[in-house]
């Protein structure tokens, strides 16, 4: 079993994350996280602190010498904005008198609709936001795409499974059916702005948010991952919570703002006909296989081997620069939402989290199913799972 946890404050220190159950043998160093969390900091439609925020990434424990040892991987990813936040942030107590004088440390008290601000402060009992948007923002996915970074380099070493992702809407603007990257087209789609394969909608979507953008307005949009190179069996039928499907669908709505999500044609399947919604079984090419993937590599819960697509669909950012209202929380007046810097559309870069979330399921489905504690031992494992498939 393959356990995953992260801490930390979006102006806090640091993040900290920790990976426990992989096997010993994945060859992974900072640089392949580094690299990850770059992406994600990529895509039109950002906000400032994109361009000035660096992650600091440290791997603190469960590597030596560019490989996995067995034991849990803890990484730090520091806040380099940190000095501007350490009085406010400051996990010790602080003379009152020098918070007193910090502009930072003045109470939020004007709720942003959309956001975790208010029902946080009602449950936990604070008279202030910044407890619960500091640990509510979506900084935290930083954390989550440094340890998707070492799942997807389990993943690749043991199976030659490849996870890319595109964005195949914003807001209005959806991509054309039939568009499907390749194994390798994640560095090509990298240097679309929008991270959308498809140059004439790419064109459309970076005109709606520089629309949106001039009228103080946000978007959001629909990220599909795609997973090549997934054995058959993966999950399981049997129960719910082994479902593969219920899996993915959890790590990926457990992403802020994602509020859909959908298996391979997903709402479209259940608006045709059982006749043209399913893929029918044919043999070809040496192997038992779908002739369309309508399903999305999913069927009874497990991996079918096809290709596997799942998609998830992101709320528009919720600090809408032309502000909201609300109501002071102090005052119980009409107010308008606190406003600070922000993302105008966070989907490109909210794809690079979305490919962290399933890389990490799937790690975990494959351990699951193959067991080992050492990269040999799980590859070994699964090979003979493969020769031995009374189907190929
Ligand atoms: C990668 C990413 C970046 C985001 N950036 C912002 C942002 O800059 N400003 C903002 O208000 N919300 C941003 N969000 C969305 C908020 O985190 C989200 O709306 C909030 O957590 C509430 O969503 P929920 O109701 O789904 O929890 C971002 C989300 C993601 C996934
Ligand atoms: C810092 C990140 O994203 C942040 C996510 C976020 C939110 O409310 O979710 C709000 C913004 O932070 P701030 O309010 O400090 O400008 C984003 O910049 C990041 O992704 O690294």
């Amino acid at each position: 079993m393959l356990r995953w946890l992260t801490a930390g404050e979006s102006h806090g220190q640091q993040l900290t994350a920790i990976l426990e159950g992989l096997p010993a043998g994945v060859r992974v160093q900072s640089s392949d996280i580094d690299l990850q969390l770059a992406r994600r900091r990529l895509g039109h439609g950002r906000g400032a602190r994109m361009s000035f925020e660096q992650d600091e990434v440290t791997l603190t424990g469960g590597v030596r010498h560019g490989r996995t040892q067995g034991g849990p991987i803890a990484v730090q990813v520091g806040n380099t904005e940190w000095p501007k936040w350490s009085t406010v942030m400051s996990a010790d107590p602080v003379d009152p008198e020098v918070l007193a004088g910090q502009a930072r440390n003045a109470p939020l008290t004007r709720p942003r609709p959309g956001h975790a601000d208010l029902a946080g402060m009602q449950k936990y009992g604070f008279d202030d936001a910044r407890p619960v948007l500091e640990r509510a923002s979506a900084r935290e996915t930083a954390a989550r795409v440094a340890l998707g970074a070492i799942a997807q380099a389990f993943l690749r070493q043991v199976l030659d499974v490849e996870v890319v992702s595109h964005v195949v809407a914003i807001g209005p603007v959806v991509v054309p059916e039939g568009v499907l990257p390749g194994p390798q087209d994640n560095a090509r789609i990298d240097e679309d702005p929008v991270r959308c394969a498809d140059p004439a909608t790419s064109a459309a979507m970076i005109a709606e948010i520089d629309d949106v953008r001039k009228n103080g307005d946000t978007l959001g949009g629909v990220i599909e991952v795609v997973v090549h190179g997934l054995p058959p069996g993966l999950g399981s039928h049997v129960h719910w919570d082994r479902r593969l499907d219920s899996r993915l669908a959890g790590a990926l709505m457990g992403v802020q703002s994602v509020k859909a999500v959908e298996v391979g044609d997903g709402l479209e399947t259940s608006r045709r006909r059982g006749s043209v919604a399913h893929d029918e079984i044919d043999y070809a090419e040496g192997r038992v296989r779908r002739r369309t993937d309508r399903a999305g590599g999913i069927e009874g819960g497990m991996t079918n081997g096809e290709v596997l697509r799942v998609r998830a669909a992101m709320k528009p950012i919720s600090t809408v620069p032309r502000a909201l209202a609300t109501v002071d929380t102090g005052t119980l007046e009409p107010a308008v939402a606190i406003n600070q810097r922000s993302d105008a559309c966070a989907v490109p870069r909210g794809s690079v989290v979305m490919e962290a979330m399933v890389a990490l399921v799937l790690a975990d489905a494959v351990l699951e199913k193959f067991g080992g504690d050492s990269v040999p031992e799980t590859r070994r494992n699964a090979q003979a799972y493969l020769d031995a498939l009374p189907v190929r």
